[in-house]
């Protein structure tokens, strides 16, 4: 897990390690050396192309680069400083620089670039430490003159973005145009926010974190909520399948899901709660959709539902609540359409009433009457809420209070706005504290699906999935993320485990499912068959 933070609360953690002792002189040997070892380790070149360009901007992110320069010139390799601006020959990092024969060179007295064309040419890796975390947009004149002259250039060699691409702003995700994209950024101790947003997030490449060892016990550490996945925090998340497993040790999902319109809906979500992991998934559809679907998916087992012209009618409530006792999770709302009916049907889910005999379906009802449905709410199995019941949801009067707790809602940005009464830009400009805000408010998991996916949970956990590939803006893949949510759900995970789990493994499936083919030519049932290959190398 990495974790996520505000360029003030990076500020605040340094100043709290360097009151305890651990100085800023020491975190810059540690960022530096960090960034060292990683060139040293993971970038994989001859022993006679170990060339390193450290582009070196007059501030302390130029420190780190000054530092990562001596570290490699130990480790042998041929280091060359390009600054920003007159470098101090006395300044220890200089010194230590010379003391290496490293050669230095001064933007001002290389009018044309043409020194630094040369090494640009010949780098196996060209370190931009530039500009960091103290920058101002815009860029002054002269700096942007330098970031725009490289990123024209195109270097042959890797672009190691020290702690971010220079040039992007790490509050606001605001890029200048110039910024230099880099092919991997090590960002010092913690990702800064404006990183998992837009422009910025185009910008980074892959993404490391340097361990600074910061004493873990500081103040603004121990409040931090919100982290960006990876590979070991989904690893350590995901339910543990014993040797002497049957099938019922990995619980059973009921999929409420499918109309004629969406038959495929049901088809995808009920096989992506197979590929992670459930023991037995329920297809509980409207009757026709059973010959279409039944040969394509011998695994499932079907509840067969009444439905009024292809789509879940209202009267199918009580059977789906008649058959929910060995159920572990309860999938509702890919492909379900939106007629009056299946809005009905989910409020008589909800309330364990249908409208017939309800005073008040989708308004208040009396004190015993909310005790009843209280208790009702209590002994629904867990609950996945997205696509169209969600929509249906947000036509219902006082919609949060009517939901059990511990549900999962992933909605993507329309369905937010739905939800929320908010317009879809003013999500998409705040997706993070959006996404943090109504998971409070409601009390549930959120998923805010699109491109970085934020999952977040009602105690304040903020989890951005790093992923944005056009490969998964396709009809049908967030039926695919909705049925991994709730089969995992349905192994025991908790909701925020489950959708953190289920968000991850559904972008990597998106990610590789481009790499093996034209990430035009992707589409949603690709993935499923990728689910597995992402899951073994956990
Ligand atoms: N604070 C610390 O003790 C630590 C900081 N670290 C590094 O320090 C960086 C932050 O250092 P600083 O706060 O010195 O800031 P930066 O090094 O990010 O930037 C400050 C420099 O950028 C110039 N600048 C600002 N806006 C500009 C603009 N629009 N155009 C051109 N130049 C501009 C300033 O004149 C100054 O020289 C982090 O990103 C990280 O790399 C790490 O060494 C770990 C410890
Ligand atoms: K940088």
């Amino acid at each position: 897990m990495m974790k996520l933070v505000t360029v003030a609360e990076m500020r605040a953690m340094e100043a709290e390690a360097n009151a305890r002792g651990v100085s800023y002189e020491t975190m810059m040997e540690r960022a530096g050396l960090g960034v060292a070892r990683f060139v040293n380790e993971n970038l994989y070149v001859g022993e006679d192309e170990k060339i390193a360009v450290g582009l070196v901007g007059s501030g302390n992110n130029g420190g780190d680069a000054l530092v990562t320069l001596a570290a490699l010139a130990r480790m042998g390799w041929t280091v060359r400083a390009y600054l920003t601006s007159a470098p101090d020959r006395s300044h220890p990092l200089i010194k230590r620089l010379l003391d290496f024969d490293a050669e230095l060179v001064e933007m001002a007295q290389d009018a044309e670039f043409s020194r630094l064309d040369g090494w640009l040419e010949s780098a196996a890796v060209i370190l931009d430490g530039v500009l960091g975390t103290g920058i101002h947009l815009p860029l002054r004149p002269e700096t942007a003159r330098l970031l725009g002259h490289v990123a024209e250039f195109d270097p042959p060699g890797t672009v190691v973005a020290v702690d971010c691409p220079s040039g992007v702003d790490c509050e606001s995700g605001e890029m200048a145009e110039e910024t230099i994209p880099a092919d991997v950024t090590l960002c010092m101790d913690a990702v800064k926010v404006g990183l998992m947003r837009f422009p910025a997030y185009a910008a980074i490449g892959d993404l490391q974190v340097i361990d600074l060892e910061l004493p873990e016990d500081l103040p603004t550490e121990q409040g931090l909520r919100r982290s960006v996945a990876d590979y070991d925090m989904v690893g350590e998340r995901l339910p543990v399948r014993a040797l002497d497993a049957h099938k019922g040790s990995f619980g059973t999902v009921m999929a409420a899901v499918g109309s004629i319109p969406y038959t495929g809906a049901a088809y995808l979500a009920g096989m992506a709660a197979y590929r992670v992991g459930a023991g037995l998934v329920r297809m509980a559809v409207p009757g026709p959709l059973h010959a279409a679907l039944a040969g394509k998916f011998p695994e499932a087992t079907w509840l067969l539902l009444p439905h009024e012209m292809g789509v879940i009618a209202a009267a199918g409530a009580e059977l789906l609540l008649k058959n929910l006792d060995r159920v572990t999770a309860l999938l509702v709302g890919p492909g379900l359409g939106l007629e009056e009916t299946t809005g009905e049907f989910l409020a008589h889910l909800l309330t364990g009433k249908s409208s017939k005999t309800a005073r008040h379906p989708l308004g208040f009802g009396s004190a015993a009457q909310n005790h009843e449905t209280a208790e009702h709410l209590a002994a629904l199995p867990p609950l996945v809420m997205d696509a169209d019941g969600l929509r249906l949801l947000a036509k219902m009067e006082n919609w949060p209070a009517r939901l059990p707790e511990g549900c999962i809602l992933t909605p993507h940005a329309g369905e937010m706005a739905a939800l929320t009464g908010l317009s879809v830009e003013e999500i998409q400009a705040e997706r993070m504290a959006v996404a943090e805000k109504y998971a409070r408010e409601w009390g549930q998991v959120v998923i805010l699906k699109g491109a970085l996916t934020v999952v977040a949970a009602p105690d304040g956990r903020v989890t951005v999935i790093p992923i944005a590939t056009p490969a998964l803006a396709r009809a049908g893949t967030g039926d695919v993320l909705a049925g991994a949510a709730a089969g995992f759900r349905a192994q025991g995970l908790e909701a925020f485990d489950a959708a953190v789990c289920a968000a991850f493994i559904h972008g990597e499936a998106g990610l590789a499912a481009s790499r093996t083919s034209a990430e035009a030519s992707v589409v949603a049932g690709d993935l499923l068959p990728l689910i597995p290959a992402v899951m073994s190398l956990f």
